[in-house]
């Protein structure tokens, strides 16, 4: 699963009930989470500004302290905090600890910065924590053999983390219904949506900003062992039971 930045602050506490719910039940969630906002917000308070280019933040050495001491510190451990007080168990890692998400300068790094795309997944950490009973909450910084680190859209380290484990599904959790199209003047969800809608909506400018890296990672999960991305609105009551029950509830990304 995936948890968007938009949506941590608004996540109710039934949320994280629910997957404590799930976990006490033999499922096994996997959590990757984004924290753009609180970046962004600590990145002001510095006086250091921030810029974004295609969806990615240009990220010099100064802003990747800062993303690293969110993504892996605050945030990372507030929803640690949140599913214990719920009566899960949860183990918080950030994608550095064991070289657990092994990455790359994206192409347009001269542009971007120190930005990674994601070269491997050392899964058999994530198996070990949920083999010790614990929920795996990943923060999405990665580290290359030479021990420099990454800033990870975490859109793209949830797929990656979903492509390398083999799961069927990956629940990207937001702050819309689903991916939404005008249709006759009034913004409907599509309930569901192919690889070929996709890239018509992003060329015709129907899906933008922070919704194509989620689709971009989904379209490249789901060419894999993924069988399918659902994109939901956390605030939703029990939205990921609903999910995992087949409630036609959100957008469905399917090959
Ligand atoms: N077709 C679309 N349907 C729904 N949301 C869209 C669409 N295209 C772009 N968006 C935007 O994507 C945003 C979600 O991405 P983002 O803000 O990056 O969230 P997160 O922090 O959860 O990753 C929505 O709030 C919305 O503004
Ligand atoms: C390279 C890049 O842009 N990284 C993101 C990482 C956090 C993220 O993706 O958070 P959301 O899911 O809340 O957007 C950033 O610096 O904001």
């Amino acid at each position: 699963m995936k948890c968007g930045g938009s949506t941590l602050a608004a996540l109710p506490d039934s949320f994280f009930e629910d997957l404590k719910q799930l976990q006490a039940s033999g499922i096994q969630p996997v959590i990757v989470h984004g924290g753009g906002p609180a970046i962004s917000e600590n990145l002001e308070k510095l006086g250091i500004e921030t810029e974004f280019v295609n969806g990615l933040r240009r990220t010099t050495e100064a802003v990747l302290d800062v993303v690293e001491m969110v993504l892996a510190g605050s945030i990372n451990k507030q929803i640690v905090r949140r599913i214990q007080q719920s009566g899960g168990k949860a183990l918080g890692i950030s994608g550095v600890d064991g070289a657990l998400i092994q990455a790359r300068p994206v192409a347009n790094s001269a542009e971007v910065g120190w930005v990674g795309d994601v070269t491997h997944v050392e899964s058999n950490i994530i198996q070990g924590i949920i083999g010790m009973g614990y929920m795996p909450v990943i923060a999405p910084v990665g580290v290359d053999a030479g021990g420099q680190r990454y800033n990870i859209n975490a859109d793209t380290a949830a797929g990656a983390v979903a492509s390398h484990l083999g799961t069927e599904r990956m629940i990207v959790v937001t702050d819309v219904p689903g991916i939404m199209k005008e249709i006759e003047g009034t913004k409907q969800v599509l309930p569901v949506v192919s690889v070929q809608q996709i890239q018509d909506m992003i060329e015709s400018g129907d899906i933008y900003g922070g919704m194509i890296p989620k689709v971009k990672a989904a379209v490249s999960c789901i060419q894999g062992d993924v069988q399918e991305v659902v994109i939901v609105n956390g605030s939703e009551p029990k939205i990921l039971s609903r999910v995992l029950q087949g409630e036609t509830i959100g957008t469905r990304i399917v090959r």
